[in-house]
């Protein structure tokens, strides 16, 4: 479920609250304070009703944003996990400790209804306090969304309470008393929640937003009430504990201090992580020029038809991680100048030097390397390229639904860096596999749910635009992949973006639903661009105004579908049926018509391929007089065909 929202907020470009550190940060660290205060210095029940009252307003302001308000819920949450049952629990221990073993045998089954027990009431505090937030969230008038993003964090919660209920079982069985077991649970209960809070970050850091919570919170606030509660216990020697106990308030400042310093040193290296910093971005200039200088002169690069000028791209400058100055791109081989200062709305969009690399322990892919684009406005513009190649990073990244580590992308005039809020506004996303789909909603719940929580929220029935009518009642599980297809693209739209980013979204689709789907966003997105990639070559030939060969990272080849095609309109394709001597190979390359002999004996039809200058025709004869003498049966030939390119592009680019 965690996944799946995360999924769903990248893939549908609709306004979802983005985590602002700073505000984040600000609240973090007073939210830690507040609870490792009260943790230390007052009674259950008030240390509850204290959370929730502050916490509960703060949680429900929407200028907090959903990250913020759900870190309070946690909060929240991970106090009543803690301390509620924490009561209950201590009465049975008491029971077992001080005798009466004879009604609570704490062994085999009853252990067993004995954790049950924990467990249920934990949950049931959980659901209650869900339900109660629920209520006076939705009364407050708070998105209904935000608080289906925080059911996803109730199982974690259960987590942690089995944790703790298993904890206070191997507690109670050194204990002697019931002090000592009040006194050791208060350390283990703390100690314990630091190696899979940090185990937790540790594994979780592909997803920034939820380490956050994990890394910081958890672990500083266990770490504190350890120390806190070591003192009290007298498990540090008589001197210290005494000099504690004279200086507790003292004491008490000195380890606040530093738990806003362990959180905020925490924040910054998160915010290092996920918004580079100006200066990071400046430093990476630098290499990025010797990139793109080694990339003209790369293979990949020279057979392209539009690449960026060494000299322009200099003029380019990067300020305050805002693009500023000239931007031209220029296209060398027609000298076709692309200004995008020139365009005067800073319309479309201009991907600049962008680069990303994904890193394991192993090696690094590059799966985009300095890729420069100029989609301009209401066009249709078609990335392609074979698996791998990094036609869906760049869609990520377009969106900022994943951070690029070089340049910059500027979505109608504003920077994915500085602006990226603004630019999510404008994108609706549709990721491969269906991502933005719950299983388990229906058709009509995902258009609603999706409506419910946009900025934009388009003017145009999508049930019946899409023709969904008939499956509205229908869970996503239940559609076919044509139709998850058309729902998913529905709720990419019901924002109204600006650009519409769609990954693969013809995959797995027939002939005539793909039709039908191209023509109708073609006729809603009018007014639109459209960034899509595909691997059916069809599709790019009929539906894309211009498309982009992307070929291990890099941009090879760019331009119409038909100048594309045009690059090779020496190129012939010849299919002949029978067996050509070798005599016509040497004879023909005499005459400078290239003709590749890759012929298969025993085979009866030959794919060869002849380059020609201007004299074709003479191929045409010696092929003609072959099949007078009854050589060769027949022989037909076509002109060079987009995939025929695209099946080029990639054996050269190998
Ligand atoms: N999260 C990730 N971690 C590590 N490597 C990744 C990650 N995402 C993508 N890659 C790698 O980056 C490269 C580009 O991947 P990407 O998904 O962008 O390609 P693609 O062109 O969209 O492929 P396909 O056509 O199969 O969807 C691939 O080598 C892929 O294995």
């Amino acid at each position: 479920m965690t996944n799946e929202m995360e999924n769903s907020k990248s893939n549908i470009g609709i306004s979802v609250d983005m985590f602002t550190s700073n505000t984040f940060k600000g609240l973090f660290v007073l939210t830690g304070v507040f609870a490792s205060f009260l943790s230390t210095h007052m009674q259950i029940t008030s240390k509850l009703l204290f959370i929730t009252i502050i916490a509960m307003p703060l949680a429900i302001q929407e200028k907090f944003g959903l990250y913020q308000g759900f870190t309070l819920m946690m909060t929240m949450c991970f106090s009543f996990v803690i301390f509620s049952p924490q009561l209950l629990y201590f009465q049975f221990a008491k029971a077992r400790i001080e005798g009466r073993k004879d009604v609570l045998a704490f062994s085999g089954l009853s252990k067993f209804y004995w954790h049950l027990t924990w467990n249920l009431t934990t949950s049931a505090l959980i659901f209650i306090q869900y339900l109660v937030l629920l209520i006076v969230g939705l009364i407050l008038g708070a998105k209904f969304c935000t608080f289906v993003s925080w059911l996803t964090y109730i199982p974690i919660l259960l987590l942690l309470s089995l944790q703790v209920s298993l904890l206070c079982d191997v507690v109670q069985n050194f204990c002697t008393s019931m002090e000592h077991f009040e006194q050791f649970f208060g350390v283990f209960t703390q100690l314990f929640f630091v190696l899979p809070s940090l185990a937790g970050g540790f594994f979780l850091d592909k997803i920034p937003k939820l380490v956050f919570p994990f890394l910081s919170f958890i672990p500083a606030f266990s770490v504190m009430n350890a120390i806190s509660t070591g003192f009290d216990i007298g498990y540090f020697n008589k001197s210290v504990s005494s000099i504690y106990a004279d200086n507790y308030l003292v004491i008490q400042l000195i380890m606040q201090i530093i738990y806003i310093c362990i959180l905020l040193y925490i924040s910054l290296l998160l915010d290092k992580s996920l918004v580079k910093s100006t200066s990071k971005i400046e430093s990476k200039q630098t290499r990025t020029v010797k990139q793109t200088e080694k990339q003209l002169q790369s293979k990949a690069f020279n057979f392209g038809v539009e690449q960026m000028n060494l000299d322009t791209y200099n003029r380019y400058q990067i300020q305050n991680s805002k693009l500023h100055g000239d931007i031209v791109l220029y296209n060398s081989n027609n000298n076709d100048v692309l200004n995008y200062s020139s365009n005067q709305n800073k319309t479309g969009v201009l991907i600049y030097n962008v680069s990303k690399s994904y890193k394991s322990s192993k090696k690094t892919i590059d799966a985009n390397k300095n890729v420069n684009l100029l989609i301009n406005n209401n066009e249709i513009f078609g990335v392609l390229g074979p698996n791998g190649s990094g036609k869906t990073t760049l869609c990520k990244a377009v969106m900022m639904a994943q951070t690029i580590d070089s340049g910059d992308i500027v979505v109608n005039g504003l920077s994915i860096r500085s602006d990226f809020k603004e630019v999510q506004k404008k994108i609706g996303i549709c990721l491969q596999n269906d991502a933005g789909l719950f299983e388990e909603l229906t058709v009509i719940e995902h258009l609603l749910f999706y409506k419910a929580i946009c900025t934009n929220p388009s003017e145009i029935d999508f049930l019946a635009q899409f023709q969904l009518e008939e499956h509205k009642d229908k869970r996503a599980k239940e559609l076919s992949g044509g139709w998850k297809r058309r729902l998913s693209v529905a709720c990419a739209l019901q924002n109204n973006p600006d650009i519409l980013i769609l990954d693969e979204i013809t995959s797995g689709v027939d002939a005539v639903a793909r039709e039908e789907l191209w023509k109708l966003l073609k006729e809603i997105c009018r007014d639109k661009t459209i960034i899509a990639t595909t691997h059916t070559l069809h599709e790019a030939q009929t539906y894309f105004d211009r498309v982009a060969f992307i070929m291990n990272g890099q941009i090879v080849c760019c331009g119409k579908v038909d100048d594309i095609t045009n690059l090779y309109k020496n190129k012939i394709c010849l299919e002949v049926r029978g067996l050509l001597p070798k005599s016509f190979f040497a004879e023909m390359k005499e005459l400078e018509i290239i003709v590749e002999d890759n012929q298969v004996v025993g085979q009866r039809i030959q794919m060869l391929e002849a380059q020609c200058q201007d004299n074709v025709e003479v191929l045409f004869q010696h092929l003609n007089e072959f099949q007078e003498h009854k050589i060769i049966e027949s022989f037909s030939i076509t002109q060079r065909q987009f995939d025929q390119v695209f099946y080029e592009l990639i054996r050269v680019c190998e």
